[in-house]
């Protein structure tokens, strides 16, 4: 069935440092919708696995291991959270041990199917509509949103971007770890990294973030008027 006008759908995937985070917070908060960070939550389950013990090269061991964690994630643009067991996770997620092990866990089918119906209720749950952003959103977890978008940038761009988040990073390692993780979430089994076939790609490497967001602005309002 369609959305309301009012309750709107925008898948945004892509692969690292292509802009997905800045550009879904800022298209929710403008519009009034809710916003999700699907990264976070595979982030979230692997930091769960690590601090328990859990070998994460272990696939059978993590599969074992994927019902246990409670994560919650608030909605909130302005102000997103993340919660592991009521213990706050945002901080530990973005570690360079957890960015290092998430592809391993986030590879394993049984983490994908517990994380992939917690993001489907959290969407159903926002009545008002929610921009989702992750890997395999427009492809597998909302394959009827209203709007699908596709960020990609050139690795430079990338890396360069991500090291002026990392204070003292190497751009040169950081783009390196940034096609190799490219490389792992593109080429597992389950619901790779890929581009839905009704998404519509943007390349942000020659954009400035405000200028994605009101590509994406636009693409929304465009939708919203043709629903009427
Ligand atoms: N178009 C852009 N031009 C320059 N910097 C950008 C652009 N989009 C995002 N950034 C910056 O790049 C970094 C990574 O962006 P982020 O939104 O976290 O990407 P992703 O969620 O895709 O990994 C952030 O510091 C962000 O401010
Ligand atoms: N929908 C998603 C979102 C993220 N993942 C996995 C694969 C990614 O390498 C990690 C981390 O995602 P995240 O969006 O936090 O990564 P970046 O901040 O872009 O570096 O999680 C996924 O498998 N499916």
């Amino acid at each position: 069935m369609p959305h309301t006008v009012e309750s709107v759908i925008v898948a945004i995937d892509g692969p690292s440092g292509t802009g997905k985070s800045s550009t879904s917070k800022a298209v929710a908060a403008k519009l009034g919708l809710r916003y999700l960070d699907t990264g976070a939550q595979y982030r979230a389950i692997t930091w769960w696995m690590i601090t328990n013990g859990v070998d994460v090269e272990d696939a059978q061991a993590v599969a074992t291991a994927a019902g246990k964690p409670v994560i919650v994630s608030g909605t909130d643009p302005t102000a997103p959270t993340i919660t592991v067991d009521g213990l706050d996770a945002s901080g530990p997620i973005r570690t360079q041990e957890v960015t290092s092990r998430v592809s391993a866990v986030s590879a394993v089918p049984e983490v994908r199917s517990i994380i992939t119906d917690l993001q489907r209720s959290i969407a159903a749950q926002a009545a008002g509509g929610i921009v989702v952003e992750g890997r395999d959103i427009g492809t597998t977890v909302l394959p009827d949103a209203d709007l699908k978008i596709f960020l990609t940038a050139s690795p430079e761009a990338r890396a360069a971007r991500r090291s002026g988040e990392l204070k003292g990073s190497d751009v040169h390692a950081t783009r390196e770890a940034l096609i190799k993780r490219d490389a792992a979430d593109s080429s597992r089994k389950t619901s790779p990294l890929a581009k839905a076939d009704d998404a519509v790609e943007v390349d942000t490497t020659e954009l400035t973030l405000d200028q994605v967001i009101e590509c994406v602005v636009t693409l929304v309002e465009e939708k919203r008027a043709a629903g009427k």
